[in-house]
Order: C-alpha cells, then structure tokens, then sequence
C-alpha cells in the first residue's frame, strides 16, 4: 500500500548518483478556478499530518480570504493584494498578476527557507528552541512541499513570475505538477477534451514530470475518463452518443471531426501521463495519490534532473561570460576618462561592476528590503507562543497534540 513516506532518505536512496536529492518532492498544485485546489490542499495537508509527516506549504494566492490549512510562508505577508489593486489602479485578475510578479523578485528567500527545511541536517537549524516533544525531527523536516497557486490559473501558467517560480522550485527539489480536475463537470467529451489540451499546454511548458488528479470522485467516478484515455475509440463513440443526445447544443457538428482527429493526436501524450482519481472531501485515493507522485518524483531524477543540469550549466557559462564583457566594457571607459577625455567613473558605478549586489544599497533601500521580508511563519521562534489563530490555524477542524498545539485534522 502506498504512504507518503515511500519518499527515501537521500542517505540511503540517491547514495551514490552523483549529488544527493533533497528528502522533499515539491507539489505544484494547479486546477481551473472551482476545481478544488484549496480543498485538495487542505486534504493533503492534513494527511500527512496525520502520519506525522508535516508538510512545507506554500500559499501563491494573493486572493484568497480564508485558507483552512497552515502555511508556512503566505503570500499575504509579503504582498498586499488590495494595496497593489489600488497603487496601480487595477482590476482584480491584474492586482493578482501585479502581486504574484512583485513575490516573485523575493523567491530567492522563499527558496532559501524551502531548501533549508527540505534537507533533514539543516532544518536542525531552523528549529524553535523548545520544540513540542510530540514534533520530532522527522516530523518537522517535510517530505513533501505542497504550493497552492491562484484560482485564475492562467496567471500562473502563463506568466512570467509562474515560469521563474516553477523553474526556480524545480532546480532546488525534485517537483511534480499536479494537475486538478473537476470531474464531474469534464463528463461532457468536449470539456473533457478542453481540459486534456490545457493539461497538455502545461506540460510542454513546464516539462516536469505531470499528474492528473481527477477530483470529487465522490460525486462522479473517474473511470470514463481513464477509458477515453486509454482508448480513443471510446473517446469517439462519447462523442457520437453526444451527438445523438444533445443535437446541437454542444456546439456545430464539425467541432466533432475536429476531436476525433485530437482525439488520435493526444493518444501519444496520455501515454506519458499519469492519473488518479481523488476526492479531496472524503479523502479517497489518497495512497494512490502518493504513489503517483512516488513514480513522478523517480521520473524527475531519471529524465528532468540531468536535462535541469544542462540547462542551469549552459546559463551559468552565459553569465560568466557576461560579467567578462562588462569587466571589459568597464576597463575600455576608465582608460577613456583617466585620459581626460570624459568624467571619472564613479565609486559607485565600479562597485556595480564589480560586485552588482552590492550596488545602490544604501540605509534606506535595505530599510525598503525589510518590509517586503518573506516570513517563513513556522521559523518564528516564538511561534509556539503565538496564538493559534496568528498561525493560521483555520476553522477547517484541528487535533491537538500532547503539547496543546494545534494542526490540522485529518
Ligand atoms: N463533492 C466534492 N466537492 C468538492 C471536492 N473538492 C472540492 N469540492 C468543492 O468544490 C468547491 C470548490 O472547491 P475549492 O477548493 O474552493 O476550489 P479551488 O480550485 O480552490 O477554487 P478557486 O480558489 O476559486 O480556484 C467547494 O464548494 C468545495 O467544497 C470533492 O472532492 N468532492
């Protein structure tokens, strides 16, 4: 049976290849609006809980009023939504794309707290001074990152911040897309079809390993889909019977040659996708779930990690040979102005060059820096100490462990 913690210790799985895999698979948690991001989040969240695996949670969406689970960094506590809805006088789609760019410019902190909690010898560090004794080491180094995106999913999948945040997480862990579908309403062929290139569009952007999760099996199993996917011909006669049915109401008959043929054109990317079916309310398929996300974890160090090490090596080249123009560029002018041809260079325009962090940092820009901190909520110190509800401890049900902490029920 499957458990989460089919996740290995990197001391003894990713001995010997090379470099040691951090313990922690990220979940990049994406779905149309409704589908049951949060509330497949919520789920997830509170059973690994409940096996004593807590996991590192992310929240991306700057929108969202009430989340019913613990983040350990919230986009909230760096951005404010409204504020930048009015600053920059945008609609509610803009302020969330304006937020989420803002965010973006601080992942490299996020990043820090993420790899330092993912690998179990520094998240020692990071630990409170007097942890709850029901809270072990295990428990509080993650095997699972778990990041809830914006409910409008294109302004994730399809911008710039999305691309840096999903590159910049997949470079530091092994990460998994994690697809939602609402499945009862992908029952109709040419929803279903919709949402098959979408999930297909943000595979071949992301190129990470992919799952499908089809949700709310509750209210309508997922076994017709895994069919249409594995038989196209299936997928062809739903289509007819369709047809049949409704008459026109799906739209003009043509669109029904135009899915066949993407019918037969998806058959090969199905074959390089994985699904399950889950309902995030009652908690069925949960093993399943992780089992999954097991295989795509291997898939991401078979085929992702060595092509990420490229891609990450050919950059790092194109940077360095950057840094040489502009050293070179920088020699050129000082011979230029020494010969009083032009103004001195200054100061300030050499240490630039010369170390680019530390130029134009000033009191006053370092004060600016610090009010955009990334807070990561669960490294407090005195987090313990802080209420319950300071720490986001929602409505969502709660258990109570020895110490009288409060986490998320299962
Ligand atoms: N029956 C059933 N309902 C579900 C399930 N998962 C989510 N829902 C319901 O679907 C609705 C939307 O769920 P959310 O978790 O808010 O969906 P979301 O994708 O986060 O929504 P946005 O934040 O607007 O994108 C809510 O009414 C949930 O109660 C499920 O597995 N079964």
């Amino acid at each position: 049976m499957a458990t989460p913690q089919a996740t290995p210790q990197p001391a003894q799985a990713d001995k010997g290849k090379g470099k040691e895999l951090p313990r922690a698979t990220a979940m990049i948690v994406i779905g149309m609006a409704g589908s049951g991001k949060t509330t497949f989040m919520q789920r997830v969240n509170s059973y690994l809980h409940s096996r004593n695996q807590p996991p590192y949670v992310l929240n991306l969406d700057p929108a969202v009023m009430h989340l019913p689970f613990d983040a350990n960094i919230d986009i909230r506590d760096t951005v404010d939504y409204p504020e930048v809805m009015k600053q920059y006088n945008l609609g509610p789609n803009g302020g969330i794309m304006t937020a989420l760019n803002l965010f973006t410019t601080k992942f490299d902190q996020v990043l820090g707290h993420v790899e330092n909690r993912a690998q179990s010898v520094e998240s020692v560090l990071l630990l409170p001074p007097d942890p709850p004794p029901a809270l072990t080491e295990t428990a509080l180094t993650p095997s699972y990152v778990l990041l809830d995106t914006p409910g409008q999913i294109e302004i994730f999948t399809w911008s710039a911040s999305g691309s840096i945040i999903t590159d910049a997480l997949a470079s530091a862990l092994p990460t998994v897309v994690v697809y939602i579908i609402d499945t009862p309403r992908t029952t109709a062929p040419a929803t279903f079809m919709s949402n098959m290139l979408y999930a297909c569009s943000i595979l071949y952007k992301t190129r990470l390993p992919f799952l499908l999760v089809f949700n709310k099996t509750d209210v309508e199993p997922h076994g017709f889909a895994l069919e249409w996917m594995r038989d196209f011909e299936k997928f062809q006669d739903a289509l007819l019977e369709r047809r049949r049915t409704h008459g026109e109401e799906d739209g003009p008959a043509y669109m029904d040659s135009l899915m066949n043929s993407m019918s037969l054109v998806l058959d090969e990317f199905y074959k390089h996708l994985r699904a399950v079916g889950v309902s995030a309310m009652t908690g069925e398929g949960m093993d399943e779930l992780f089992d999954a996300v097991q295989e795509a974890r291997e898939e991401y160090e078979r085929d992702y990690k060595p092509e990420l090490e490229k891609i990450t090596a050919e950059r790092e080249r194109k940077k360095e040979a950057q840094k040489a123009e502009s050293v070179t560029r920088l020699m050129r002018d000082m011979k230029v102005s020494s010969s009083g041809d032009s103004a001195q260079v200054p100061q300030s325009e050499l240490d630039k060059y010369l170390d680019p962090s530390a130029a134009g940092q000033d009191d006053d820009e370092e004060e600016d820096d610090d009010e955009g901190e990334v807070i990561d909520r669960s490294a407090r110190t005195d987090y313990y100490e802080l209420p319950a509800r300071r720490r986001g401890t929602g409505p969502g049900g709660t258990v109570e462990l020895e110490d009288g902490s409060q986490w998320p029920a299962p």
